[in-house]
């Protein structure tokens, strides 16, 4: 089932004394349901406009966005931020965590609008999610105690405990060292489909884009499928080169056929908080 489907999307913005910059050219793009998808372009090709567009932060300026069946038009806005909240994780380069906020306060956050009284319901959510990406025995750490690659696992739990269906992934190993990055690139693409979400991840980097099942190229706004570049050979004394869906396990909670995975937090279970 398509979750989301882009037909003829353009972005367009009008500049003060100049012709409108022309960002996203008709772009096509169907994401089904457990989907995991790359998008690889250059500097200033569009992928941030791209990006807003799906993540339902921004609207086309023509074409049509359908987000699961539902087009973005006939949304409310209302609407289509609990859609967001709710539906859609957003990871980033930079971690984007709370300073001063433990884990697990940061893997809360999301699930902060529900009652008081489920503090503890939360609490258990965000510590089950923090256990499945290896973290369980580091939820009172600081972002400050935390590696480049722990803060990005963190991230990663906070953008999963709410069982979003679509996660968006910006450049998830960009401040991440090639070993690091590609472990918790694996980790992302174990736990978005063990929990069943669709993956788009927008990167430059063609090692991280391997992972994916399908591949495009963004170029100057135009989006083209393409198939997967070959890997970038790794360095002496970097990782050992991964497979196209590597095993997590060195990242701590991963599963294994001999330890299979927590369970991933129920979408409605979180819905309802
Ligand atoms: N609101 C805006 N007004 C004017 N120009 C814009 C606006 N938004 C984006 N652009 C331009 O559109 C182009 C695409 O921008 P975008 O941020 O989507 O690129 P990107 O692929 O994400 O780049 P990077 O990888 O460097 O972050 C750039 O040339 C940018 O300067």
């Amino acid at each position: 089932m398509a979750l989301l489907r882009l037909e003829q999307v353009t972005r367009m913005v009008e500049l003060p004394d100049a012709e409108p910059l022309h960002i996203l050219r008709g772009i096509d793009l169907e994401v089904e349901v457990g989907d995991h998808v790359s998008i690889v372009g250059r500097s200033g090709s569009g992928k941030s406009t791209l990006l807003n567009l799906l993540g339902l932060l921004d609207e086309p300026s023509s074409g049509r966005l359908v987000f699961d069946e539902i087009p973005l038009e006939r949304m409310r806005s209302g609407q289509r931020d609990r859609r967001r909240g709710r539906d859609v994780g957003f990871i980033f380069q930079q971690f984007n965590l709370l300073a001063g906020r433990t884990a697990i306060e940061n893997v809360m956050t999301p699930l902060l609008y529900a009652p008081p009284q489920q503090f503890w319901r939360r609490r258990r959510l965000a510590a089950d999610m923090l256990d499945r990406v290896g973290l369980g025995s580091r939820l009172d750490a600081l972002p400050t105690q935390l590696s480049g690659g722990e803060q990005q696992r963190v991230a990663i739990a906070r953008a999963l405990v709410r069982g979003p269906r679509l996660i968006l992934a910006d450049e998830p190993t960009g401040a991440l060292d090639v070993e690091t990055g590609e472990r918790v690139m694996a980790l992302l693409d174990q736990v978005a489909e063990d929990s069943g979400a669709a993956l788009i991840t927008i990167t430059h980097d063609r090692n991280v884009a391997s992972l994916a099942r399908r591949h495009y190229r963004l170029d100057q706004g135009v989006l083209t499928p393409s198939t997967a570049e070959p890997r970038e050979p790794v360095l002496a004394g970097a990782a050992a080169p991964v497979a196209a869906r590597p095993a997590a396990a060195p990242l701590g909670a991963a599963p294994t056929a001999a330890t299979p995975a927590a369970p991933i937090p129920n979408p409605t279970t979180a819905e309802t908080l």
